[in-house]
């Protein structure tokens, strides 16, 4: 990708190759990926296990570096940052939401959303704001072990959303809920999505609930296909 192709906004991966070990031995995670997410866009992930869905989220977000290809995000190549500056970005630009929620147990929903502030050390988007629009307002003194499994869902991407992330990685948020739950969970992430204008990607086996994203699209054996 030269200077004048790379996207200013959202997430931009440009033939982001992924291999593990060498030799007879490699594997090959991710294959020539090429992908625009735009900011305001919630694109679904599906695909077998092992396709190389977990690999995409990690090079996304800056966790892992691709062994070849360029990853952008708002116009910064994240691909080329040195350590500490990759740390920051991920800590202030990404938002992650997991299958568990992964709160932290001592901590009330609201204090999970201030606790956000303090580690990035930048002001972050108001708590209560932020619980309202996931319709948690009436649970906000509650801690996780208090919480229905589409409630901590609630709260986890309340929580990913403070730090006005420019994107949000989903992993398999639905894993847990029923099939109410998962249409509400989903609903809610590409609302927020949108409103917020991040963009989002969401891996999920759930094909119940890919009616809610902008698009989805197909992993098989590390290589991102239009869904057929
Ligand atoms: N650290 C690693 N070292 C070696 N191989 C790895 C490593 N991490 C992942 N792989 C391999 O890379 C490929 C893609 O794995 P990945 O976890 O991205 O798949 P996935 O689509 O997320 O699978 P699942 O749906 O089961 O979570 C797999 O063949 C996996 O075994």
């Amino acid at each position: 990708m030269t200077t004048s192709t790379i996207p200013t906004t959202g997430l931009a991966l440009s033939g982001v190759t992924l291999r593990f070990g060498d030799g007879d031995n490699t594997v090959v995670a991710l294959d020539d990926v090429n992908l625009h997410v735009a900011a305001g866009e919630l694109v679904a992930i599906v695909g077998p296990s092992g396709a190389g869905k977990s690999s995409l989220l990690a090079v996304a977000g800056g966790l892992t570096r691709p062994t070849t290809g360029v990853v952008t995000l708002a116009g910064i190549d994240v691909s080329a940052l040195p350590n500490r500056a990759l740390t920051r970005l991920r800590r202030e630009r990404v938002g992650f939401v997991f299958q568990s929620g992964n709160l932290v147990p001592a901590l009330t929903a609201r204090d999970q959303l201030r606790l956000v502030p303090k580690i990035t050390g930048r002001p972050g988007r108001d708590p209560d704001e932020l619980l309202g629009a996931v319709g948690m307002s009436h649970r906000a003194d509650r801690r996780p072990g208090q919480l229905s499994g589409g409630e901590r869902q609630r709260v986890g991407i309340a929580r990913a959303l403070v730090s006005r992330p420019a994107l949000l990685l989903v992993d398999e948020p639905t894993a847990a809920l029923d099939r109410t739950r998962s249409h509400e969970v989903v609903e809610l992430l590409a609302r927020e999505t949108h409103d917020a204008g991040v963009a989002g990607i969401m891996v999920t086996h759930d094909h119940d609930v890919l009616e809610h994203c902008d698009r989805t699209l197909e992993m098989v054996d590390g290589r991102l296909h239009a869904r057929g």
